[in-house]
């Protein structure tokens, strides 16, 4: 594969642009229509082979068009076929009309049709085109096929949702399978598109893949792929200062449980040596739990300084249970020319302040990561996460690129972004990673690939999968502890 394509992700947007450089080249495009509704009608045959009757519904522009081929296809091999629309098909241009009229079943209007037992509906409404929500007609009919479970076949996306941001407009259908054209559009990965899309089919209609990677910007799927040049193997003479020291803070005696969390994460991940520096008054709890860590007292700025004149401590990793306040503000600064994995009350810390972390940041020039959830986003970068325009990739962007550093924004399709807009979406992670915990084993295996000399952002998206590897390997009675315990090797 064209190295461009390898689990690339493109916009609505984007894919017209493809649409039109192939049409500009002479690609013939209803030609590309023909082999989508192809495609579909195949995979109508294949994974539903008990249907009684396919129920193909189509909308008013090339979507549509794909799903009065598939319906033709269908009818040829034998099927039955019941066609609906959404709007007047005597109105359907371009592509659209041809498709209809190179179809000769009877069409009748999406309000008269009712889900049968043993239907399958074929979902040709709307896909990349869809510009606002999905009109009342649609809407209903999407209603009555949920109440009646009849599955769902979706054409290039499930109709209702948003192509760009996941998002549904009023209504979407939710499909047992997808089929999509040329590559995954980011409304496939992001939630709640990726729940409703069910499996994503993407098949190739035929655009070459220079036309195709011409336009593919810096998104992707996150996969080895984006970080395997910097997890090889290891070499036979290196040692324990060679794969890198990683270094963890602790928060007081009562919240040392995180910290040691990430730390004893830091070592499976894959760091040579962790050190976990903690507060005079914790210093005897974190003693009594700890064995192939290390401990060193680090109370006040003066000591991070002094510790901070050994350079072989690569990375660190502030947040987990470190408390809330001007500590935290003050050892987040001193470590911005460091690699740094500012987790949990690390960023709330900054809640008033951020301008002087994003500052010092952007003038330090270290490998610095954040990791908010939902709630700690909306703290820190509460103007991206009011913005209701954006999709959870331009929010991680946006606030990448405010604050100069990696931004991983977490959850169930979790998104690392990088200042210069690179991004990539992660979709391996299970439900059951929501658990108290887990977001300390994932600062742990960032700090351990900082450790290793990854670069921030191959850091952060290298530890997001392994972390959802962990999370499939401990299966769904997953803890923090058997989620640190099921981290995969990183080759
Ligand atoms: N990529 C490729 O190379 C290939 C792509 N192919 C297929 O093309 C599909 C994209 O086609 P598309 O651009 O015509 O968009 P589509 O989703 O059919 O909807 C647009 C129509 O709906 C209308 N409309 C929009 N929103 C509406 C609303 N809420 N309520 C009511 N109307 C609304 C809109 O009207 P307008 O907004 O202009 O008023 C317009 O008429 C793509 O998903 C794939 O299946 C394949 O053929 C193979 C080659
Ligand atoms: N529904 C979900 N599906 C997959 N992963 C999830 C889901 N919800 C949360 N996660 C992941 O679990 C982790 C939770 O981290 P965080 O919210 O910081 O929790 P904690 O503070 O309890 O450690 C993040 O990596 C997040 O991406
Ligand atoms: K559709």
């Amino acid at each position: 594969m064209h190295d461009a394509l390898q689990d690339m992700l493109v916009t609505p947007n984007e894919m017209a642009a493809i649409d039109k450089d192939a049409a500009d080249s002479g690609i013939d495009s209803f030609s590309l229509m023909r082999s989508a509704g192809m495609a579909v009608s195949a995979a109508a045959l294949r994974l539903f082979p008990t249907a009684s009757r396919f129920v193909v519904l189509c909308g008013p522009g090339n979507n549509g068009g794909d799903g009065y081929i598939a319906a033709e296809a269908l009818a040829e091999s034998g099927a039955q076929v019941a066609l609906f629309s959404l709007g007047d098909p005597s109105k359907l241009r371009g592509d659209g009309a041809k498709a209809r009229s190179a179809c000769r079943l009877a069409v009748v209007d999406i309000g008269t049709y009712e889900p049968k037992s043993g239907d399958v509906v074929v979902d040709a409404l709307f896909g990349a085109g869809l510009a606002r929500d999905l009109p009342n007609s649609a809407q209903d009919v999407v209603r009555r096929v949920d109440a009646s479970r009849i599955p769902v076949l979706a054409v290039d996306l499930p109709s209702g949702i948003d192509g760009r941001t996941g998002e549904v407009r009023g209504a979407s259908f939710t499909a047992a399978h997808t089929v999509t054209f040329i590559a995954p559009k980011s409304g496939h990965v992001l939630m709640p598109g990726r729940a409703l899309s069910g499996a994503l089919e993407v098949f190739d209609i035929g655009i070459p893949a220079r036309l195709v990677a011409a336009r593919a910007s810096d998104l992707r799927i996150n996969g080895p792929a984006i970080w395997k040049q910097y997890a090889g193997g290891l070499e036979a003479g290196t040692h324990k200062y060679k794969r890198g020291h990683l270094a963890v803070l602790s928060g007081g005696p009562a919240s040392t449980g995180a910290a040691r969390l990430s730390a004893a994460v830091g070592l499976v991940g894959g760091a040579g040596l962790v050190t976990l520096g903690s507060p005079p008054e914790a210093m005897a709890v974190n003693a009594s739990h700890l064995t192939a860590i290390m401990l060193k007292e680090i109370g006040s700025a003066a000591d991070l300084g002094e510790w901070l004149q050994d350079k072989r401590v690569i990375a660190f990793v502030l947040g987990p249970g470190f408390g809330v306040g001007k500590k935290a503000r003050d050892f987040a600064l001193m470590l911005c020319d460091r690699a740094l994995v500012l987790d949990a009350d690390g960023m709330s810390s900054f809640q008033q302040a951020r301008e002087e972390l994003f500052e010092k940041i952007a003038a330090s020039g270290g490998q610095v990561v954040m990791t908010p959830h939902e709630g700690e986003f909306a703290r820190l970068f509460p103007e991206v996460a009011a913005d209701a325009s954006l999709s959870k990739i331009e929010k991680a962007q946006a606030a990448a690129s405010l604050s100069h550093a990696v931004i991983v924004y977490k959850g169930p399709d979790t998104v690392v972004a990088a200042p210069s807009g690179r991004a990539v979406v992660n979709v391996n992670a299970p439900p059951w990673l929501a658990t108290a915990g887990s977001g300390d084993v994932l600062a742990g295996i960032i700090g351990a690939h900082l450790a290793q000399g990854f670069p921030a952002f191959e850091a952060a998206a290298a530890a997001v999968w392994r972390h959802g590897e962990a999370g499939n390997r401990a299966g769904r009675s997953a803890t923090a502890e058997t989620l640190a315990q099921s981290i995969p090797p990183l080759t």
